[in-house]
């Protein structure tokens, strides 16, 4: 019998900054084909915990493991079957989109005819074809998260982890990247990201987990942890925040 591993798993990630506790000790396990919301409000630890998820910023303790490979231990097959947009998308952004496309597969050893014929129809699908000539410095936030997703595509992750994805986009755009990711997922691949949007978790995600002040508050499946409420009920109840008395900035009225 073989043993189902988790798509992500992590186990007491904690990172530190200076004095401030980024992420405080974060166990999450992604089950092979969810399709898994991260939320969480600004500064909550997303983006320190899904970089240290992925192996790109080395963790004060704590593992990850993907598809039951150790990033930090594996990170060659742990990487293999990665595909990650990281937040800002820190690209290589001189060059144009198919060039962008090409550097990526070519560095992960990929035949450079299926590297030609996938970026082609990634750029084609993702609207990005016209965009030819033009330098990735110069694409829209929206042209850049969608060549960032294009290189995470580019090839065949199972498990794929994007932070933000859906920043700065357009709805056009994002209902591209929606109908992509619903598509991914919907072939069995394992998709992560995170947000502070909750329309789009609640119409995403089958699994969400709250994010606040570097630790995990509530995590389950959209119901559990919706239990019969909204979703943004329960993550003001989760992160608090103070209400206005409608007293304050009166000097805004005319
Ligand atoms: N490189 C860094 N140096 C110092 N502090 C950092 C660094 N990266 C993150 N932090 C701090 O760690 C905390 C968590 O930041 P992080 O970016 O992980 O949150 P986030 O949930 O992704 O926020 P946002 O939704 O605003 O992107 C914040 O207090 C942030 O200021």
């Amino acid at each position: 019998m073989t043993v189902e591993h988790p798509a992500l798993a992590l186990r007491g990630l904690a990172k530190r900054f200076d004095g401030t506790i980024a992420v405080a000790g974060v166990d999450l396990d992604v089950p092979a084909g969810s399709f898994y919301g991260l939320l969480g409000p600004n500064g909550a630890g997303k983006t320190t915990t899904l970089s240290m998820a992925v192996g790109l910023l080395r963790p004060d303790a704590g593992s990850a493991w993907v598809l039951g490979h150790d990033v930090w231990q594996d990170p060659v097959t742990a990487k293999r079957l990665l595909g990650v947009m990281p937040d800002g998308v820190r690209l290589f952004d001189r060059l144009t989109g198919a060039e962008l496309l090409a550097y990526n597969g070519l560095l992960r050893g990929m035949d450079p005819a299926v590297v030609d014929q996938r970026a082609a129809e990634l750029l084609d699908v993702l609207a990005l074809g016209d965009a030819g000539r033009t330098l990735v410095v110069d694409y829209s936030a929206g042209m850049k998260k969608k060549i960032g997703l294009a290189c995470a595509l580019l090839h065949g992750p199972r498990v794929l982890v994007l932070d933000e994805p859906f920043e700065a986009v357009d709805p056009v755009s994002a209902a591209l990247i929606r109908d992509i990711l619903t598509r991914y997922a919907a072939g069995g691949g394992t998709v992560v990201f995170s947000s502070h949007v909750m329309e789009v978790v609640e119409r995403l995600c089958s699994h969400v987990a709250i994010l606040a002040g570097g630790t995990i508050k509530r995590v389950g499946t959209i119901d559990e942890v919706r239990g019969g409420r909204s979703l943004e009920q329960v993550f003001v109840e989760v992160v608090g925040g103070r209400t206005a008395t409608g007293e304050e900035l009166s000097w805004l009225s005319q």
